[in-house]
């Protein structure tokens, strides 16, 4: 059968996903960075790589026996919308995202563990699902399940932020650039008067565009950096880690909760 445009997927299988029908649990991680996938790796048991097709690495494995998906979105708003659409339509009902962020306020340090509620809406892709004064937030039984998880594998009691989803890394998060400073600093000043806790690239878009699909949405998030300090977390690994594994815990607690 040929591929329609409209809805260009053949045999059950998407066009950007590396996977098809039956290859998915109910519930899927979602870093951005493909890397973070084979990550999963040292905290999932039985793991393996199903594929790779652009910035879309796939990976399946368990939690206390309990089977968990990871699938990278890239960076931004657009490739995570595809993301979560095909996971969905592949039938997964809850996402997780578990990413990096910047943390604004001085009270989050780099390498503290963040779990979202809500994220400010500056993204493309998910104006196309919820209109933007409808807000992006968390599903509260994903953000719990996170929220439980934590203690077992951060020392510093984890955050409920409200994070800033742009679709700009540098000027966007207002970063100083060579003749763009001043620029640069309003937006910066703009971000701060937000009152959000973070920045990052991906969170709305997960949370506005799984819940129009039906999904439980949440997100984990460990700072790489500060704005406040101005500090960088250079060994970023074993937060990663850390992030990943309380994610798979509360992947696994989920699937013995049902219902949104
Ligand atoms: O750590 P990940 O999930 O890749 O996400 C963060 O890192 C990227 C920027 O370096 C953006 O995607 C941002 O949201
Ligand atoms: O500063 C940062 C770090 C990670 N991700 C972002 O979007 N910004």
């Amino acid at each position: 059968m040929a591929r329609s445009a409209a809805d260009p997927w053949l045999d059950g299988r998407p066009p950007h996903l590396p996977c098809g029908p039956g290859d998915l649990p109910e519930v899927c991680l979602l870093p951005g960075d493909p890397a973070r996938v084979d990550r999963a790796a040292q905290v999932l048991d039985d793991f393996r790589v199903l594929g790779q097709n652009r910035e879309f690495r796939v990976g399946v494995g368990t939690c206390g026996g309990v089977p968990v998906a990871v699938c990278s979105t890239g960076i931004g708003g657009p490739s995570t919308e595809i993301a979560v659409v095909e996971l969905a339509r592949l039938g997964v009902r809850t996402v997780i995202r578990t990413g990096g962020m910047g943390a604004l306020g001085a009270h989050i340090e780099p390498g503290d563990l963040c779990v979202v509620t809500e994220a400010e809406r500056e993204g493309g892709a998910a104006r196309h699902y919820a209109d933007p004064e409808i807000p992006a937030l968390a599903t509260t039984t994903v953000s719990e399940a996170l929220l439980a998880a934590a203690p077992a594998h951060f020392r510093r009691p984890a955050h409920r932020i409200r994070v800033l989803s742009c679709d700009s890394y540098y000027v966007g998060e207002g970063r100083p650039l060579d003749r763009m400073e001043e620029r640069a600093a309003r937006r910066l000043a703009e971000i701060e008067a937000m009152g959000v806790d973070a920045m990052d690239m991906e969170c709305e878009t997960v949370l506005a565009v799984g819940a129009a699909m039906g999904l439980r949405v949440g997100a984990v998030l460990v700072a790489h950096a500060s704005r406040a300090s101005d500090s960088w977390l250079e060994d970023y690994e074993p937060a990663q880690l850390a992030m990943l594994r309380v994610a798979a815990a509360a992947a696994r607690d989920l699937t013995d909760t049902p219902g949104v």
